[in-house]
C-alpha cells in the first residue's frame, strides 16, 4: 500500500504529510508531479504550500498539471484522495470538489489554531470521530474562504457533502468562529464520492505527538 504525496513547485507541506503518515504506519512517498502517479498508488494526498507562488489564484496552476488528470481518474476509481490547504485549493480548481477558495475576509494570511465540528462521521476521513465531535487543528492560509453560490451551497449541504465546519470550542457554529468568512463555516467538503475530501486546516500538523495535539490523526487514517 503506497500513498502518493504529490509535490508541485512551491508545495511545502509534502514532507510533513509523509512524516505524519509514516508515523501512522502508512507507506507514503513524495511524487514529483511531472513523474506521474506510481502504478501501486492506493491513496493520494495533495499537500499544502504555495504551488506556483499562488499566482493567478491559489491552486489554479497546479490544477492544470497533467498529473491531476490521473488523480481524477484514480479518484473516480475509488482511490482515496485528500487535499490539504493548498491541496484543497487545487482540489476545487481541478473539479475534484465543488466550490472555490478565495481571499480571507481579513485580506491577511492567518496562522492560528481553530476548532472544527465533524458533520459526517460515516466517511473514511471521520471514522475515528463521532458526529458533532470538536477537533482542534492548525490553519495557515491567505485564501481559505470557501465560496459558492447560495443555491449551490444549499444543495451541497442537503447532499451531505459538508465534512467539517468551523465552530467554537463547544461545537457552536458561529460567525465569530469562522476564521476566514467561508460560506456556512465550511472548513472541509467531500467530492462526488466520500473517498474524496478537501479541507483547509492541516491534520498532518496535528498528528505527531511531539507537535502537541494529535486531533488530526483520524483524518489521515482515511488513507489507510
Ligand atoms: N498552508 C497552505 O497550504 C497555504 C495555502 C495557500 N498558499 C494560501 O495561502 O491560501
Amino acid at each position: 500500500m503506497t500513498v502518493a504525496v504529490v509535490q508541485f513547485g512551491g508545495s511545502n507541506c509534502d514532507r510533513d504529510a509523509v512524516q505524519a503518515l509514516t508515523h501512522l504506519g502508512v507507506d507514503a512517498r513524495r511524487v514529483w508531479h511531472e513523474d506521474g502517479l506510481p502504478e501501486d498508488t492506493t491513496g493520494i494526498v495533495i499537500p499544502g504550500g504555495f504551488s506556483y507562488g499562488d499566482y493567478l489564484r491559489a491552486g489554479a496552476m497546479a490544477a492544470r498539471s497533467p498529473i491531476m488528470n490521473e488523480v481524477r481518474e484514480r479518484a473516480e476509481a475509488g482511490v482515496p484522495v485528500l487535499g490539504i490547504c493548498n491541496g484543497a485549493q487545487i482540489g476545487c480548481e481541478s473539479g475534484l470538489t465543488e466550490g472555490a477558495f478565495t481571499t480571507n475576509r481579513s485580506a491577511r494570511f492567518q496562522c492560528e489554531h481553530v476548532f472544527v465540528r465533524v458533520e459526517r462521521a460515516d466517511t473514511p476521513w471521520t471514522r475515528a470521530y463521532e458526529e458533532g465531535d470538536v477537533v482542534e487543528l492548525p490553519i495557515a492560509h491567505g485564501e481559505g474562504r470557501f465560496e459558492m453560490s447560495e443555491e449551490r451551497y444549499e444543495r451541497v449541504d442537503e447532499e451531505g457533502r459538508v465534512l467539517f465546519r468551523y465552530c467554537d470550542s463547544e461545537g457552536n457554529v458561529t460567525e465569530e468562529a469562522n476564521p476566514n468568512g467561508s460560506v456556512g463555516n465550511v472548513a472541509g467538503v467531500l467530492g462526488a464520492r466520500d473517498t474524496v475530501a478537501v479541507l483547509m486546516p492541516h491534520p498532518e500538523r496535528a498528528t505527531l505527538p511531539d507537535l502537541g495535539r494529535t486531533d488530526g490523526q483520524g483524518i489521515l487514517q482515511g488513507l489507510v
